[in-house]
């Protein structure tokens, strides 16, 4: 045990280490008290948890998006000492070694990104490894995974960042991206490798490019325990808030189907949106082909090039779905390519949705455009981040569409205040709400692969997490004070589904059987029991 009298370290001092220069594996050793000055960093991390979980609403947004960002942006200069671990192209032939190195015997949770696609930053190479530690810092913060249990991952295949390529300070491999199958190559031999350590392992696919994230998730999402958040956890965080703006117009959710949806943006996001909110409607329309087809008439789409057509060229496969058919579009005034605004004149839509990465794309003039819809509460959802990549604010929103708006943002914005008292409010439409419960729902459940029905169970518990009362006032999402609280329900749903699916094995003691036996209160209480709390010694010692 260590010297309680050798050198010790001040809570003044600890407060001073930011947040993302902390590790997130506190001491290994059980009986350290955290006095040695090697250790101080160890339990300065624990410390930094117990700070982040206290004010999670003041801190989410210096570990999570917006400052991550910044983070990722700057990383290269601001780079002390590495966090996680890093493989890169030249280490083909060799991931299953480097994966034996690393020192934790056990890892629940892996969040891993190629930097391709860096919230709405675009290719920021090796330096997005600070988004998989943000994300991580929320699994311990929110789900209460064990830090020491925790992963971040960046794999290096380059960059086509031509900045980064000419920064003499940029810390990856300052050559272009890996592309086809030498890419695929990679990133399956990471796959084998970290599934080999550690079969229970959870891997999380966070901020790749669109071009490879659905490929990756299809390839993947049948063998291993893993997801895509852009794509899956996005999805199920949108759906959430669309019920939630139907119920705030005081109808029913089932009337879900009856919304017209215009998303801005046709990317991994988009898509993972769309997707998720036309199986939504077409399930509550029984069902059926029928069902589905007609689901697909409520989305029109408008990417970089416009709205998106069957008279498109060369249209991008996943957005092929959402192409509206020419003659229709022509009955409605629209073209191939129409612009935003003129498709929301002429749709008059009940949600504009944006996943478009450009700040500022819902102008004056495309929110003046909504004031026209059918809506008796148009919705504005600025999902982009970080906080300069959002379609618009929410003071713009309430000032041009109107004070019943329903309005969320990515990133955190301020309420508005909307005078005579009342309050225009300003929802965080973010994935933060469903990714921790679903890696802690799958983890606890054991379930081999993470479902669809795992993932929509996510997302119908958030969204019933709200009440009629909080929704009629237009608040859609929680506050962020209460994540723990969302992520053990959210939790909770996903193990139910995985034991309602036959998915769930049973983690540790609880095997599958014991897990069928379960009541929807005790599965909450089992998910509590396992969430990690930070406890740590007394740093400071008072001489008597
Ligand atoms: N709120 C959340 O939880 C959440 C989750 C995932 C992604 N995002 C954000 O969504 C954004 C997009 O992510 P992605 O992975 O889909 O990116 P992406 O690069 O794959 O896709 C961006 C899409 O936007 C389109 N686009 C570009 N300019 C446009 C314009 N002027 N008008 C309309 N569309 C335009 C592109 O054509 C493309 O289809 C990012 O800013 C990301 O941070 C937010
Ligand atoms: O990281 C976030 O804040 C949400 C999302 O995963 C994104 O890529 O923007
Ligand atoms: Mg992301």
């Amino acid at each position: 045990m260590a010297n309680a009298a050798s050198s010790s370290i001040s809570q003044t001092e600890l407060l001073a280490i930011p947040l993302h220069l902390v590790l997130p594996l506190p001491c290994s050793e059980s009986e350290c008290l955290g006095i040695n000055r090697e250790h101080i960093l160890c339990h300065a991390s624990s410390y930094a948890f117990l700070v982040l979980i206290a004010n999670i609403e003041e801190y989410a947004p210096i570990v999570y998006t917006p400052t991550v960002g910044l983070v990722c942006q700057n990383y290269s200069g601001l780079f002390r000492r590495p966090r996680g671990m890093y493989f890169s192209a030249e280490d083909r032939g060799e991931m299953m070694s480097m994966v034996y190195n690393w020192p934790a015997e056990q890892v629940d949770m892996i969040v891993v990104t190629d930097g391709s696609r860096i919230l709405g930053l675009g290719d920021l190479g090796v330096q997005g490894i600070g988004i998989a530690i943000g994300k991580l810092d929320l699994y311990v913060a929110a789900a209460g995974i064990n830090p020491q249990r925790v992963l971040p991952v960046m794999i290096d295949v380059g960059t086509n960042n031509e900045k980064l390529l000419n920064d003499p300070l940029y810390l990856g491999l300052q050559e272009h991206r890996l592309d086809g199958e030498e890419y695929l190559a990679v990133i399956d031999e990471f796959m084998e490798a970290v599934f080999t350590r550690w079969p229970h392992v959870i891997v999380q696919f966070e901020d790749f490019q669109s071009k490879w994230a659905f490929k990756l998730l299809q390839r993947y999402r049948n063998m291993y325990r893993m997801f895509n958040d852009d794509v899956q956890g996005t999805a199920g965080v949108a759906i959430a808030g669309l019920l939630g703006a139907v119920r705030a117009q005081g109808r029913p959710m089932i009337d879900f189907p009856k919304m017209k949806i215009v998303v801005a943006g046709a990317g991994s996001a988009g898509i993972g949106v769309l997707n998720a909110a036309r199986k939504t409607m077409a399930r509550m329309l029984g069902d059926t082909d029928i069902a589905f087809e007609s689901a697909g008439s409520q989305f029109w789409v408008v990417d970089a090039n416009g709205l998106i057509t069957e008279g498109r060229e060369k249209i991008d496969p996943d957005a092929l779905p959402f192409a509206r058919k020419i003659k229709e579009a022509n009955r409605q005034g629209l073209r191939e390519g129409a612009s935003l605004v003129e498709v929301v004149r002429q749709v008059k839509p009940d949600v504009l949705l944006g996943l478009s990465a450009v700040g500022g794309l819902f102008t004056k003039e495309v929110l003046e455009a909504l004031k026209d819809s059918t809506s008796t509460r148009p919705a504005v959802f600025a999902m982009s981040n970080p906080t300069k990549n959002a379609e618009c604010t929410p003071d713009e929103a309430f000032s041009i569409v109107g004070d019943s708006t329903i309005f969320a943002s990515g990133s955190p914005f301020k309420d508005v205040d909307l005078g005579n008292g009342h309050i225009g409010h300003c929802n965080q439409g973010n994935n933060m709400y469903l990714f921790p419960g679903i890696g802690l729902g799958t983890l606890l459940s054991g379930s081999r692969i993470i479902s669809d029905g795992m993932l929509q169970a996510a997302a119908e518990c958030l969204a019933a997490y709200m009440t009629d009362k909080e929704v009629l006032e237009g608040i859609i999402f929680p506050s962020i004070s209460s994540i723990r609280d969302i992520t053990k329900q959210v939790a909770a749903a996903v193990i139910k589904e995985a034991i309602e699916e036959d998915l769930a094995e049973g983690y540790r003691e609880m095997d599958a059987r014991e897990l069928r036996k379960l009541s929807h209160e005790d599965i909450e209480s089992y998910v509590e029991n396992n969430m990690w709390s930070p406890e740590y010694p007394v740093l400071v010692y008072k001489e008597d």
